[in-house]
């Protein structure tokens, strides 16, 4: 009902990461590129074919240390239906290999939609009597300004699935200001409002250590508002991007964290996937790099928060 099997990860590898698959031809190795290309020409299924291949390297080398995988959609819409079937196969890779899989789509609308992004991302689809799993992930990022009515179809399939969602509340974006910034009349700014709505939403779907179903996106690159929210949503977990290629640094997530050590996955995306880059290390090396890149961004964590300890 809740975030708890993700928590029982962060905790077992002590590691509040989350590595983003977010993969551009432009990251991948041209060695596996050329593979592609070779069996499949300059196709979008050629595209989705390197995809597959650089994200399953990356999951192997990342398994055993990082709990999450987070693959944002557009990454795979961008390559048409091929792109798709390769998100639905990234998915079930990595949670083969034991990780858990956030889904970044930032879906929202009206009830009766959102039912069915649901059913899509978290849920079961009944085929003509059927059952059976779409996409499949065990979390969704999505954007709850439509209101309650946008989230409860959510809230039930989190509860009978045992899936979780995370709510955009401070976006890390330079812009996201411009309206998440903003006073209501109650005083609340937008984004704590907004937190608020995340604490309300998740007593339906509270877990075993202190946090419900219902996370929250917060920046890294808001501190402040990530210790904010911190003590005004103490039973929302926050997924927390803008680390690394953004900016956001060890230091600056810390105050996402509570006192065990809990609260917070961090996100990683550009700078795991393209650690190989940045390293000017050989291409065949890639995923070896991004490992390296995830250990040094877990034992930044670690020495900042110490040892990770079930709440509650
Ligand atoms: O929901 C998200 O994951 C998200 C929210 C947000 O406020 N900012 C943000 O960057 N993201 C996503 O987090 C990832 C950040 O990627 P990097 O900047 O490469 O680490 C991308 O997939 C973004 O779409």
């Amino acid at each position: 009902m809740s975030f708890d099997r993700m928590i029982e990860k962060i905790v077992e590898m002590q590691n509040p990461t989350v590595a983003g698959l977010d993969p551009k031809l432009a990251y991948i190795p041209p060695y596996i590129l050329e593979e592609a290309v070779a069996e499949h020409g300059k196709t979008l299924e050629g595209a989705a074919a390197a995809l597959v291949t650089y994200n399953k390297g990356l999951i192997d080398a990342l398994c055993d240390i990082v709990p999450a995988v987070k693959p944002q959609a557009a990454y795979y819409e961008m390559y048409g239906w091929q792109g798709v079937r390769a998100l639905a196969e990234t998915i079930a890779y990595a949670q083969e290999k034991g990780m858990f899989v956030i889904t970044d789509g930032k879906r929202n609308d009206i009830g009766a939609t959102m039912e069915a992004y649901a059913t899509a991302h978290l849920g079961t689809t009944d085929v003509l009597g059927e059952a059976v799993d779409a996409f499949g992930a065990d979390a969704l990022t999505v954007n709850g300004y439509l209101g309650t009515d946008g989230i409860k179809p959510l809230l039930g399939v989190c509860g009978e699935k045992d899936k979780g969602i995370f709510v955009l509340v401070k976006t890390s974006n330079p812009s996201s200001g411009e309206l998440q910034d903003q006073k209501l009349e109650s005083g609340k700014t937008v984004y704590e409002a907004m937190g608020a709505f995340c604490e309300t939403w998740g007593e339906a779907v509270m877990g075993k250590y202190g946090y419900s179903g219902v996370g929250a996106v917060v920046g890294a690159t808001y501190p402040a508002q990530l210790g904010e929210m911190r003590e005004k949503a103490p039973h929302t977990f926050f997924l927390v991007p803008g680390y690394g290629a953004q900016g956001g640094g060890a230091d600056d997530v810390v105050p996402a964290f509570d006192k065990n050590g809990l609260g917070a996955i961090i996100n990683s995306s550009r700078g795991i996937m393209c650690a190989w880059q940045k390293e000017k290390c050989d291409e065949h090396d890639y995923a070896q790099a991004a490992r390296r890149e995830a250990i040094r961004m877990r034992d930044a964590f670690r020495a900042r928060i110490g040892e990770i300890r079930l709440g509650e």
